[in-house]
């Protein structure tokens, strides 16, 4: 094991001398295998590996089949080694290598859609190579596989440069290959070359970022040796989804044209990578893939530079061993976590669909839902609107009508005494003066003319009746809140049903609205039309305003230099100038005192008149009129007859469609779990 870059920060990282931890290893070094016809160099399977591979191989083979299976699509992350690395760092060389075959390399841009490489190791001697994209697996050999995959490429991202997210599959049986699943990402550059689409970064760095981000995936790190790691804009990448580095691995290429300061680069370890380094020389021009891997096994143990760096961090068979001892440490960690996640959406699915309204197919079902649902509603609105009960809205305060129905009620209320409030202290009586004047007709002076009075109140009534009619206004817009808010809870699985409940809503509360408007005109009318009320209110109040009148008589007659009096109910006011009034100001007293105690009855009836007569048309809505209402509307020309909650809205059908396949695929993937289930370790 490395002695220069031991890392201990997660359960992926060896344990240095640790023979007993359940997957540490050392790294074997390559043996020359004798073929039937030739010899070959490839990373064998020596006994620890192989026990590791035997074990391993059904838990690959079951997340390879959740990977066909896109169990993805479910947000289940499964445990994926992913490529990353800037342009022609080297990834494609790499997985050739560890491949054993070739695939497309070359300047700017290869890879262009992200190819998942599945390797798997098989006794016969002949490969066996397919590629598998867009529903189909097309067979192909070692000879033939870079241009299979390049036109594969074609297809799925288009002749030019462009990227795509849609995935290519790569499946290699072939002795002697390392059991490894591996997503090869097309390479990060930030400035696009020739023929790329002006936006490469930003795609390129999206569908990174995508299989980089779950916190079950390695990052398989290639840095070239010609560059510093923390410019590479990989490395970037990676650390702000992997700060610690705990989940990446480096694998530095091209170590044969960098060698100088390679060695200190890889031990100084300035980028934080936590699961180590391990560099390697790939396949330069037409060489086989044995011949590259003699070289590189001869440039490690010769070359004065390279062959000081230990040989647990160098070479494709090292790397091919970290590599699967990492795979099956993270599956074997992330395995439990996938099937209990299957099970719970499975059953999240299932409960979801049971909730479902079931398909309707007869007229009667249909008129039985339509009833339904018409009837819940009135109880929901029965509940909120008129029993102040509110347990089916616990948590939204909004519905609950009764207590936010008294709340406007009583800020109308104190909006009505705010806007009628007499707020002038130095004009005291000057209106009452100049309406009497107005009024004068030839007769007795001492007789309050009737004409002066109504005139004063008119003023005043108009005055506030702005305030009722914004009142009902409002009142009528939240009450349409709720009522849509109730048809739509409970015709959520009837969307057709829901346009007309709630157009049948509007039509309604429109009308209920401007009826409302009629009666408060109506009530302003009256109020102007007469001054009258029973209540023996108005008289005591009028009487002990009045008893103040001897105060003001006095200020005005014997304190000629008084100008500020204080009258209880108006506060202190200024009467200095109501001395140039002395024939009328004591009539305008009275009056001013009458209309006062008067006012005083109008408002109480403005809010008593509007409160019983809100109680009155919310029962008859509740009641009665909402569901004549809903039936017209529904049964009427737009409502298209109860024909129509027989078809099924797309919405609710879509629905229906996603929840069954999301069934059926977590169905086949728990299959796939449970044929596993047995084999599962956890690691410690
Ligand atoms: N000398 C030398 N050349 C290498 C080595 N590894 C890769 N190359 C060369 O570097 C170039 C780019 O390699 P690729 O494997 O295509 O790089 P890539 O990262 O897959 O490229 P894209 O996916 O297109 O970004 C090719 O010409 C390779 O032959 C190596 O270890 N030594």
């Amino acid at each position: 094991m490395g002695s220069k870059n031991t890392h201990s920060k997660t359960g992926l990282q060896q344990k240095e001398g640790n023979a007993k931890a359940p997957m540490a290893f050392d790294a074997q070094p390559l043996a020359l295998v004798a073929e039937e016809e030739t010899t070959v160099l490839v990373p064998v399977h020596p006994p620890l590996m192989f026990s590791l591979n035997e074990r391993i191989r059904p838990l690959l083979d079951a997340v390879d089949k959740l990977r066909h299976l896109k169990v993805a699509q479910e947000g289940i992350q499964l445990p994926t080694i992913v490529v990353v690395g800037d342009q022609s760092a080297g990834k494609s060389s790499v997985l050739e290598s560890l491949a054993g075959i070739s695939l497309p390399r070359g300047q700017g841009i290869c890879t262009r859609v992200p190819l998942i490489m599945r390797l798997q190791h098989h006794p016969h001697t002949q490969p066996e190579l397919h590629l598998e994209y867009h529903g189909k697996t097309v067979p192909s050999d070692e000879t033939h596989i870079a241009e299979a995959i390049v036109s594969a490429t074609d297809e799925i991202a288009g002749n030019g440069k462009g990227i795509s997210n849609t995935p290519l599959t790569l499946v290699v049986k072939k002795r002697g290959v390392p059991d490894l699943t591996m997503v090869d990402l097309p390479g990060i550059t930030r400035v696009p070359v020739h023929g790329q689409p002006e936006d490469v970064y930003e795609q390129i760095s999206g569908i990174i970022m995508e299989y980089i981000k779950p916190e079950e995936s390695i990052i398989l790190n290639v840095l070239s040796a010609t560059v510093d790691f923390p410019t590479c804009e990989s490395i970037r990448m990676s650390q702000r989804v992997d700060k610690t580095g705990e989940r990446t691995l480096a694998v530095v290429t091209k170590s044969d044209k960098a060698p100088e300061g390679l060695l200190e680069k890889v031990t100084a370890d300035d980028v934080n990578i936590g699961l180590g380094y391990v560099c390697v020389r790939n396949r330069i021009g037409d060489e086989s893939n044995e011949e590259a891997r003699a070289e590189e096994a001869g440039l490690f143990q010769t070359h004065p530079l390279l062959s000081k760096i230990d040989e647990s961090m160098v070479g494709v068979p090292i790397l091919a061993q970290k590599l699967v001892q990492i795979q099956a440490t993270i599956i074997s960690r992330c395995l439990p976590d996938i099937v209990r996640k299957i099970n719970e959406k499975l059953n999240a699915s299932i409960s979801e669909l049971s909730k479902m309204p079931q398909n309707l197919s007869s007229v009667a079902e249909a008129m039985t839902a339509f009833m339904r649902i018409i009837g819940l509603s009135k109880e929901s609105l029965k509940k909120i609107l008129l029993r102040g009960e509110f347990d089916e809205y616990a948590d939204e305060k909004h519905m609950h009508c009764t207590a936010r129905l008294v709340e406007m009620l009583n800020q109308y209320s104190d909006e009505l005494q705010k806007s009628a409030e007499d707020k002038s202290t130095d004009n005291f009586l000057l209106e009452e003066i100049r309406v009497l004047n107005e009024s004068k007709g030839i007769g007795l002076p001492n007789f309050l003319p009737r004409t002066a009075f109504l005139m004063i109140l008119q003023k005043k009534v108009k005055e506030i009746s702005k305030t009722p009619v914004d009142f009902i206004a409002k009142v009528w817009d939240y009450i349409l809140q709720v009522v849509i808010s109730v048809f739509t809870n409970h015709c959520d699985s009837y969307p057709q049903l829901q346009a007309s409940t709630i157009r049948a809503a509007r039509n309604l509360l429109e009308k209920m609205k401007q009826k409302s408007f009629d009666h408060v005109m109506e009530i302003v009318e009256m109020e102007k039309l007469a001054d009258y009320t029973c209540s023996p209110e108005y008289t005591s109040e009028w009487g002990k305003l009045m008893a103040q009148q001897k105060v003001f008589t006095e200020a005005m007659n014997i304190h000629s230099k008084i100008s500020k009096i204080s009258i209880e109910g108006f506060g202190v006011i200024e009467v200095g100038h109501l001395r140039d009034y002395p024939s009328v100001r004591e009539q305008a007293f009275d009056m001013k005192m009458r209309i006062t105690a008067y006012w005083k009855v109008v408002l109480k009836r403005f809010v008593d008149s509007m409160a019983l007569h809100l109680l009155l048309s919310v029962q008859n809505l509740v009641n009665r009129d909402m569901e004549i209402e809903v039936v017209n509307e529904f049964m009427g020309s737009h409502g298209g007859g109860i024909e129509r909650i027989l078809e099924e809205s797309p919405a609710v059908a879509k629905k229906r469609e996603r929840l069954n396949k999301s069934i059926m695929l977590l169905k086949d993937s728990k299959d796939v779990v449970a044929e596993i289930m047995d084999r599962i370790t956890v690691e410690d």
